[in-house]
């Protein structure tokens, strides 16, 4: 297990977790962005409502083993994949259960002790298991309002063993939950691709043999939410991410650049294109820009179950989509190469998929 990191990031490091308990009233500076991105809300006693109201897509996944209730689905789908990049999923097959114990494991693992999580502390990236607040800090950049706990997840056999052992329901809870989700991920990437017009098989094993990284982030309360956020501007970059969220706070970004709340759905998940998706749909789909907001009352959660191709898989666009009217626009790129680009640029200001385009799509 990692015993920590003796840097000088992991001595000086205080949590938003530490400052939240320390009952303080202002934000530190390092957490305050500049005004051109901090985040649009209006508060409306004391209740942070959505910047734009829209209606989003809800996809109700029952009975799609039913030949025509699979056809409408995939349509749903495609029409959610053009339009948004992202969309929710109710009837999706995880029980309430399992998503409530895996949030309860989340909870009772950020309550404990600084020191204890110090231990799995770690700024590189290449950890297979860490625990840590914003993505740069190492760098000086600004923080985030968030601590995470990040673990390889499939197959759960190889990594639950380095997972914390504390909270003692820990492995269990979040290894039946993060089992749930690869099997959902199996379901909708046969989808995404049949509303590719793909094979649903496409790419056969790869697809269930690929990676997953449960991120699971807690947002404590913050006294200034108007001036700081949860996880900055970023795409993710694998094929899809399902998402569970305690309360809102979620925004994607839109096609005419506005930043649009991803309302709370009971009991759903949310799906999210990734950068593997776009360049295999050559551009057809869009992996989505999203960041989370932070709240004055309520501590949040959420578990981002990032899945992509194997870490040395190279993706490319498909060849089925690739001809003379619609031309090859992106580079190949494995997890590893992502992996690579992260911890040598900052992203909240380069972002990988700039440097895979050769042309736009
Ligand atoms: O907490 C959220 O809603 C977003 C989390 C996220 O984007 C991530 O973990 O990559
Ligand atoms: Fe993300």
């Amino acid at each position: 297990m990692d015993q920590g990191n003796s840097s000088s990031s992991a001595s000086s490091f205080t949590s938003a977790m530490n400052l939240d308990q320390q009952g303080i009233s202002s934000i530190p500076q390092r957490y305050v962005l500049p005004p051109s991105q901090r985040p649009n809300i209006i508060h409306e006693d004391e209740h942070v409502v959505p910047l734009l109201p829209t209606s989003l897509p809800i996809i109700d996944l029952a009975d799609f083993h039913d030949q025509s209730r699979r056809y409408q689905i995939i349509n749903q789908i495609r029409n959610a994949c053009n339009q948004f990049g992202f969309f929710q999923v109710i009837n999706h097959g995880i029980d309430q259960s399992a998503m409530d114990e895996a949030l309860e494991a989340a909870d009772e693992f950020f309550n404990l002790p600084h020191e204890e999580k110090m231990r799995l502390f770690s700024d590189d990236v290449h950890k297979p298991v860490r625990y840590g607040t914003s993505l740069n800090h190492a760098r000086d950049e600004i923080f985030c309002w968030r601590d995470f706990i990040k673990h390889y997840s499939h197959p759960l056999s190889d990594w639950i063993h380095l997972w914390p052992s504390n909270p003692p329901t820990y492995r269990k809870s979040m290894g039946n939950y993060a089992e749930a989700v690869q099997e959902l991920q199996n379901k909708l990437m046969e989808m995404i691709f049949e509303s590719l017009g793909l094979n649903p098989s496409y790419l056969g094993e790869e697809v269930n043999g690929g990676s997953q990284l449960l991120s699971i982030n807690c947002y404590p309360a913050c006294p200034e939410p108007g001036l700081t956020l949860g996880i900055h501007p970023h795409s993710d970059y694998g094929s899809i991410t399902i998402l569970l969220q305690t309360r809102s706070g979620l925004e994607f970004k839109d096609k005419s650049n506005n930043w649009v709340q991803v309302p709370l759905v009971e009991g759903a998940l949310v799906v999210q294109l990734g950068d593997q998706m776009e360049v295999l749909s050559n551009g057809v789909y869009k992996s989505v820009i999203h960041r989370a907001t932070v709240n004055v009352d309520e501590k949040r959660f959420s578990i981002a179950s990032l899945h992509s191709f194997a870490m040395d898989k190279k993706i490319g666009p498909a060849k089925e989509l690739v001809d003379d009217q619609s031309p090859k626009c992106y580079n190949e790129f494995s997890f590893r190469e992502f992996l690579r680009f992260i911890s040598n640029n900052d992203i909240t200001k380069e972002r990988f998929l700039d440097s895979l385009r050769i042309m736009k799509p």
